[in-house]
């Protein structure tokens, strides 16, 4: 049965989006990815066209849960700007179908990407960190920063949050350096834009936890070579990492795990080791933020 599109703006999707509500679902979707059963769930490596003009690239990111009836594909496009540069590094729309007729919802994806992927890093922190961690730093003080940010402080008690080179509104550290941000520090967070190396495995605390969220072109890196090869490195899709990780690709790095196989119980936790989670972002996790965006707008608007 047709039935007209449907739009969902973008400040829709903030009043819409929570995280206590994202992340039970986000956890599922990410265990139910690394089972690796396509009954359940189809969601291929991401489809990416270079921009070359403007130095970016749109990314295609289709996700298919059967059971779920969740159907959606996100389209994305991310740009290797300058460090000082005012644009925006990603600009995203998500659009949901109903797997049995094909009907569309458009909404807004800039605050589905800020949050699910701040949701996945907390996530990989809740699993990876060591037990009584004090000390957070953030690299980066974009969007990303910000989302980061938001959710750490909302799902953990952190000593001190550190922040490299501004900061971010709320009581955090402002640091000059990225040394003086990460010396010490228990979890680390990497949102940059940057394309070579900006943290080194010499400032990083044995047992850390860094959760690297930029650099996702096979030539871009924010990680040396030395915490890459230091690390037991975890990611969020293992083909996804192999296909578009510079950190991974280039330092020789093994991918020990996919957070769902921790999820699962199928692969240990090493929260004793310092540890890496690679994140790439992900298509199931677009469609289950926008699949919980319908339902809650479809709930509020069926009240009116
Ligand atoms: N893994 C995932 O699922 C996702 C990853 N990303 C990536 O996360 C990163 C941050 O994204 P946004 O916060 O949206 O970007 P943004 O443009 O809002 O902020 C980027 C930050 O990087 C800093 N920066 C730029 N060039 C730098 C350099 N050479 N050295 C150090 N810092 C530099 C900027 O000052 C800014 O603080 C980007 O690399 C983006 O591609 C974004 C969305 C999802
Ligand atoms: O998953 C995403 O969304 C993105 N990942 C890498 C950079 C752009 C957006």
């Amino acid at each position: 049965m047709a039935n007209p599109p449907v739009i969902i703006w973008k400040d829709e999707v903030e009043r819409l989006l929570r995280y206590r509500e994202l992340i039970p679902r986000l956890e599922v979707a990410l265990g139910k990815f690394s089972w690796r059963d396509s009954a359940e769930l189809i969601q291929p490596v991401r489809t990416t066209v270079p921009l070359q003009k403007h130095d970016g690239f749109m990314g295609l990111m289709p996700a298919y849960m059967e059971n779920d009836g969740v159907l959606s594909t996100k389209f994305v496009c991310f740009y290797k700007r300058e460090d000082g540069s005012t644009l925006p590094a990603t600009q995203a729309t998500v659009v949901l179908l109903d797997p049995e007729y094909g009907n569309v919802k458009v909404m807004d994806g800039e605050v589905i990407t800020d949050m699910r992927t701040a949701a996945v890093s907390a996530i990989s922190a809740k699993l990876l960190m060591r037990p009584g961690a004090e000390v957070l730093a953030i690299l980066g003080t974009g969007r990303q920063a910000l989302s980061h940010y938001n959710v750490f402080m909302e799902m953990f008690s952190f000593k001190e949050v550190r922040v490299w080179k501004t900061p971010v509104s709320g009581p955090v550290t402002a640091c000059v350096s990225v040394e003086e941000a990460v010396r010490g520090a228990d979890v680390i967070v990497t949102v940059t834009r940057c394309t070579e190396p900006v943290l080194f495995g010499q400032w990083v605390k044995a047992g850390a936890h860094v959760a690297a969220v930029g650099a996702c072109r096979p030539n871009w890196r924010e990680l040396d070579d030395v915490l890459m090869k230091e690390a037991v490195v975890y990611a969020d899709s293992r083909e996804g990492a192999m296909a578009e990780s510079g950190d991974i690709i280039l330092s020789g790095a093994e991918v020990f795990a996919e957070l769902g196989d921790v999820i699962n119980g199928t692969k240990p936790a090493h929260r004793e080791k310092t540890t890496v989670f690679k994140s790439l972002g992900m298509g199931v996790q677009d469609a289950v933020s926008a699949k919980l965006v319908f339902d809650q707008w479809k709930a509020r608007h069926s009240q009116l």
